[in-house]
């Protein structure tokens, strides 16, 4: 259902997995013309962005945009597009092209339209999606308490994203929907240290969000990780 790339150290997982990202963006980019990934946030792959910001490749042909945004402004300690902008969007990589997911309505869902529209000059289905994974089993911004899980799941939705509040975590969010991550040509689960993958393995158990991707064999995702 998924196989693992399991490093000895962090040092060498995100520099095997940028390296992974940046081939199949090249080899997506030689027979589509153009190539998209999709990142996530949280602390994990800062070090990863860095790597995969200074690989040579025809970065002005690759769309790149975030698997999911807390509803704060850019300029915000908390902003994943402040996080990309400053660690994935330097050296080679600043000539790419991103668009952040967040709009100027106080309230995502307000926000939807305008952050779909953005997304509609993406070539899609991605080329490579990065999800995270939080130690509550949520990925994306599927969280276990929100009241709108199940749509955002719905392998049958039609919308590329939603809104979420996650209850137990800050800020209001908005995310990719489980259908377009599936429908991406690679899925990647970058995660580290052995609580993570514990989670992971109890995760169709204990029916986290993350067992949406983890536990399906349509579009097996590869897990990059390091104790
Ligand atoms: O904005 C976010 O919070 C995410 O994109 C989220 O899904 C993240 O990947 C996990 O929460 C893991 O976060 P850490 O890497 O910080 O553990």
């Amino acid at each position: 259902m998924s196989n693992w790339q399991r490093f000895a150290s962090r040092p060498e997982l995100d520099a095997a997995l940028a390296t992974h990202i940046a081939n199949t963006l090249k080899s997506d980019i030689e027979t589509r013309g153009r190539a998209s990934l999709a990142v996530s946030g949280g602390s994990t792959p800062k070090a990863m962005f860095a790597a995969l910001a200074q690989i040579e490749l025809a970065w002005e042909q690759v769309f790149i945009t975030l698997v999911d945004e807390r509803w704060v402004a850019p300029e915000h300690d908390d902003s994943n597009e402040r996080l990309v902008r400053e660690n994935l969007l330097q050296g080679p990589a600043a000539k790419a092209r991103f668009a952040g997911l967040k709009a100027s309505p106080a309230d995502a869902n307000e926000g939807l339209a305008e952050v779909t529209a953005r997304l509609g000059k993406f070539p899609l289905p991605f080329s490579c999606v990065v999800l995270g994974m939080g130690g509550d089993g949520h990925t994306a911004s599927w969280f276990p308490q929100a009241n709108n899980l199940a749509e955002l799941l719905d392998p049958a939705g039609t919308a590329i994203l939603g809104s979420c509040d996650p209850v137990t975590a800050p800020h209001q969010r908005i995310t990719l929907t489980l259908p377009v991550v599936l429908a991406a040509n690679e899925i990647v689960l970058h995660i580290t240290g052995d609580e993570k993958a514990t989670v992971l393995a109890e995760a169709a158990e204990q029916h986290y969000p993350i067992a949406a991707v983890s536990e399906q064999s349509t579009n097996p995702v590869s897990i990059w990780w390091a104790p």
